[in-house]
């Protein structure tokens, strides 16, 4: 803004000093674009100490485009020019080229001044620097991932938690909706759960309670073979394999390797009465999207098979 201007907007020759005064004493930087010529009328002096350009070599919109980061520049340009056509205050984030090679993260803030006709006059803005907030912010991205990928593991065995699971039989349940047939692709899910556990932990101490869930889960990821196939940590003792596209059949193949893979395991427990070995009891179920209104109301239902296996005598495996 000249000082022309910068009189037009205040009415007086001192009223116009306080307001550039103002303007070149925020640690924002103001500037301004004539439209008709895509000149710069003014930018502050604040830019020269920010970016190392010069007041004077910001000249056009070209000298603003040009100082940008190529990857940022097509996409920036097109939506200021797009929001100022329409006559939309707009804002727009981008890096700017230091005169040393370098990049300032800037937020640009602009209002589009409208002649009484309609016609885009001006545009105004200011330049913020917000390099500290975007490198906050891209902190907070990777500890965010870093808490999501955390947050889907089981802290004690490092196998998929609760979360987890629910997140992905949600997906597979969508995706068996849409594939072969009038009722999907089916879906397996298996429930285990290790039986007489509270004794052991009761017999052996919580510490080797805690290695012998370590022991089982490493043992059910061993028994599965298809990488879409899930164990999660489910809960305290309980452990759920999620089978995609597995049938009935597929599935009760499943539950007896993962059987007899923890009998060949053979953990001691004494006050077992299956040859005082740890032992699992196994739910099993498989159904189609069109069977049960959520895949939470399947989980019902293949759980009331694993309470089955327990009240028909444990180590043993049910299915619906
Ligand atoms: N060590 C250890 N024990 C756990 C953990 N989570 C749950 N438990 C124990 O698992 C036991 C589960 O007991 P119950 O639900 O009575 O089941 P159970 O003794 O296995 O009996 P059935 O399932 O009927 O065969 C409790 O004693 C819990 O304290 C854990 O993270 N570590």
């Amino acid at each position: 803004m000249d000082m022309a201007d910068v009189k037009e907007l205040s009415g007086s020759d001192s009223d116009s000093v306080v307001y550039k005064t103002l303007l070149e004493s925020t640690r924002a930087i103001p500037w301004k674009i004539d439209w008709a010529t895509m000149k710069f009328a003014y930018i502050g002096p604040q830019i020269e100490p920010l970016l190392g350009w010069s007041q004077d070599s910001w000249l056009t919109v070209d000298d603003w485009a040009s100082r940008m980061h190529p990857e940022d520049r097509d996409y920036v340009v097109n939506f200021c020019v797009a929001q100022s056509k329409a006559g939309v205050d707009h804002e727009a984030d981008y890096r700017a080229l230091t005169k040393d090679n370098g990049y300032v993260w800037i937020r640009d803030v602009v209002h589009v001044v409208r002649k009484p006709d309609g016609e885009v006059e001006a545009l105004i803005g200011f330049m913020f620097d917000i390099t500290e907030r975007k490198k906050t912010e891209e902190k907070l991205l990777v500890l965010q991932k870093e808490l999501e990928a955390l947050s889907f593991k089981d802290g004690l065995t490092n196998i998929a938690n609760r979360r987890r699971f629910n997140a992905a039989i949600e997906l597979e349940w969508e995706s068996a909706r849409n594939g072969g047939g009038a009722s999907g692709t089916p879906v397996s899910v298996l429930m285990l759960d290790i039986d007489f556990f509270k004794q052991y932990n009761d017999l052996y101490g919580h510490v080797q309670g805690d290695d012998c869930l370590i022991a089982i889960a490493r043992t059910l990821s061993l028994a599965l073979e298809n990488p879409r196939d899930l164990v999660a940590r489910f809960g305290g003792e309980e452990f759920i394999i999620l089978l995609p596209g597995a049938d009935a059949h597929a599935a009760l193949k499943v539950a007896e390797r993962c059987q007899r893979l923890i009998q060949k395991q053979g953990i001691a427990h004494a006050q077992s009465p299956h040859e005082q070995r740890v032992t699992l009891s196994i739910g099993v179920g498989t159904a189609t999207p069109a069977d049960y209104a959520s895949p939470s109301d399947f989980i019902a239902a293949v759980d009331q098979q694993l309470y089955a296996a327990k009240r028909n005598g444990r180590n043993r495996i049910e299915t619906v």
